[in-house]
């Protein structure tokens, strides 16, 4: 039978697993503080802010909401970056993405302050990472690295194939895959939209992750009997429903789940752990900065 990977679930116990540090910290005077900072009216990106917010509270995170208007100039966005490094109260930053096309993304992330950048995107970050020494894991690789160990599949040795070459996931993910460390030591491939023959490499997969934002890109053609399928994608399609939209994966969940050995549904699959990790990523950065060691869920 194929084992559906509930998120909500995996997430929930991650969340748990934080009360200890949150603990430890507050005996000593210390709350964890997240800033989240917008500047888009996307609807998908206020959905994803206000779950952020709504999650610190659950945990007890205290969190602040900088709201920037998307027709300001970009300095406004760094100069209130700036703020936020400066704050002792602010243990984590997050800009959501993507921010207008007026605003240089790269620029923005370069100017988080690095102990403070729960996404793990600024280069410092990420040359971190790369080197095996990661200060903050990306929220949504972390996350898959958890969905995977809870149904028991260690990445190790085998073939995991990821479609989609993201800064934020696919990018960090297959970096993350092919550590020698606890949740890796995977052979990875990255697939792109110049890939030849994309089904050929998803067919040919132990793992395969979808995270590309084409909705249902990958079916069940693409997967091969018994296949592990985590699917990163959260897309709004056009539907008569009363928001006028579904969500659906980068996956084609009916016909994949037939091959699937295991699969992350979309809702309730991956998109939950990013926000858990989140919280995880701001504890740690608290525990950092105020020097005051916690005990932390394990790695992956
Ligand atoms: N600064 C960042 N920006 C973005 C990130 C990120 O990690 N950091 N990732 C994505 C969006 N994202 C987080 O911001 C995100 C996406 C989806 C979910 C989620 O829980 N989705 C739910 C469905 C929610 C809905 O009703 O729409 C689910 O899958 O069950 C959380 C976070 C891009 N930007």
């Amino acid at each position: 039978m194929t084992e559906i990977i509930d998120g909500n679930e995996v997430g929930e116990r991650v969340k748990d697993g934080l009360a200890d540090g949150i603990e430890t910290l507050s005996a000593e005077g210390v709350t964890p503080g997240l800033a989240t900072v917008l500047m888009s009216e996307d609807g998908a990106s206020e959905t994803y802010v206000s779950m952020k917010q709504r999650a610190c509270e659950e945990v007890g995170i205290d969190s602040v909401h900088v709201e920037i208007d998307p027709d300001a100039p970009e300095s406004e966005l760094l100069d209130r970056i700036d703020e936020l490094n400066e704050d002792p109260s602010i243990h984590g930053i997050l800009v959501q993405m993507p921010v207008p096309d007026h605003v240089d993304e790269k620029a923005v992330l370069r100017r988080v302050d690095p102990a403070k950048d729960v996404d793990g995107f600024h280069p410092e970050n990420v040359g971190r990472l790369v080197a095996g020494d990661a200060r903050f894991k990306p929220c949504t690789p972390h996350g898959v690295q958890k969905l995977l160990a809870s149904a028991d599949v260690d990445p190790e040795g085998q073939d995991v194939v990821i479609v989609g070459r993201s800064d934020i996931v696919g990018k960090p993910l297959a970096n993350l895959l092919v550590q020698k460390a606890p949740g890796g030591n995977a052979t990875v491939t990255v697939c792109h939209s110049r890939t030849d023959d994309l089904g050929e490499k998803t067919r040919n997969a132990d793992v395969v992750v979808a995270a590309v934002g084409v909705p249902e890109l990958v079916d069940g053609s693409m997967l091969s009997e018994g296949t592990v399928v985590i699917d990163v994608g959260v897309n709004r399609v056009d539907a008569d429903t009363e928001k006028g939209y579904e969500l659906v994966g980068d996956v084609e969940f009916e016909s994949a789940k037939e091959k699937a050995s295991a699969i992350t549904p979309v809702p309730g699959g991956v998109g939950p752990m990013t926000i858990a990790m989140l919280l995880y990523n701001t504890v740690k950065a608290a525990s950092l900065q105020e020097d005051v060691p916690v005990d932390l869920p394990s790695a992956s």
